[in-house]
């Protein structure tokens, strides 16, 4: 279903103790009625003591990435089974640093997201276009592309369930956030690219992030946009307070 959503991709960031003083922060401060959904997602091992210090909050917890199959001889992985096991709900996919520097692709990221949803773990599936691919006229070819290879196979009432994030690479980690047109104008592409998988029913019901230097000032220009519903973000998710004024200055449609 179309919600507004705040995610904080905490990437390969803070030992235990930071986790503990920006989860601590988070709780004592988002509201039990807040109107964002709030999702964080600290590393594999400290996402138990998220999910025990997020109990009887708003806050939901996510992964950062998981296998697809259910266990087995997969060295250094962690199953869907796992996460949901120890309370986590969602899990960020296809993330453009996992298809960067750990070989995820189209195919993996959609084993993946075929896994989460038979888990009923929400799963973020990620996609993006380089500035080059931009500066060749081929982003939206490409932004098309990784849709609908992530989603091949999925029926409509699942892609329901399913909640893209949009993050060009280039807006990535750079300071430089896309301008609110330009987040548009994609998200509109990708919904636009869902009714003609689905319906357009369907295509309204999927939440579709905007990712890339998201920030207290400049988050309620991205959600006040018709095709934007929510951020993903990384760097400005791992201080309490500042992921607070995200949440705070968020539109809610
Ligand atoms: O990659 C991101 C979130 O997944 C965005 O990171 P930044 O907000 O640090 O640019």
């Amino acid at each position: 279903m179309r919600k507004t959503i705040i995610a904080g991709n905490w990437k390969m960031n803070h030992l235990g103790a930071d986790a503990k003083e920006t989860i601590q922060g988070l709780v004592a401060k988002v509201p039990q009625d807040v109107k964002p959904e709030v999702i964080i997602a600290p590393v594999f091992p400290y996402l138990s003591m998220a999910v025990e210090m997020t109990k009887g909050t708003p806050i939901h917890v996510a992964a950062q990435n998981m296998h697809w199959e259910e266990k087995g001889a997969f060295t250094g992985e962690v199953s869907p089974a796992m996460l949901v096991d120890i309370g986590v709900t969602h899990v960020i996919l296809g993330h453009s640093e996992r298809r960067t520097y750990f070989n995820e692709t189209d195919e993996t990221v959609n084993k993946k997201t075929k896994a989460a949803l038979a888990h009923n773990l929400t799963p973020i599936v990620c996609c993006g276009e380089t500035l080059e691919q931009r500066e060749q006229g081929i982003m939206q070819s490409w932004i098309e592309g990784q849709i609908e290879k992530a989603l091949e196979g999925l029926k409509a009432e699942d892609v329901k369930k399913v909640v893209i994030a949009y993050e060009p690479i280039w807006a990535i980690g750079t300071g430089k956030t896309a301008s609110a047109a330009q987040a548009e104008e994609v998200c509109a592409i990708i919904r636009k690219k869902l009714a003609a998988l689905y319906d357009a029913a369907t295509a309204e019901d999927v939440s579709i992030l905007y990712g890339g230097s998201v920030k207290g000032g400049n988050v309620a220009e991205l959600t006040g946009s018709a095709d934007i519903d929510g951020g993903l973000v990384g760097g400005a998710s791992l201080k309490a307070d500042d992921f607070l004024a995200i949440i705070n200055n968020a539109v809610v449609k």
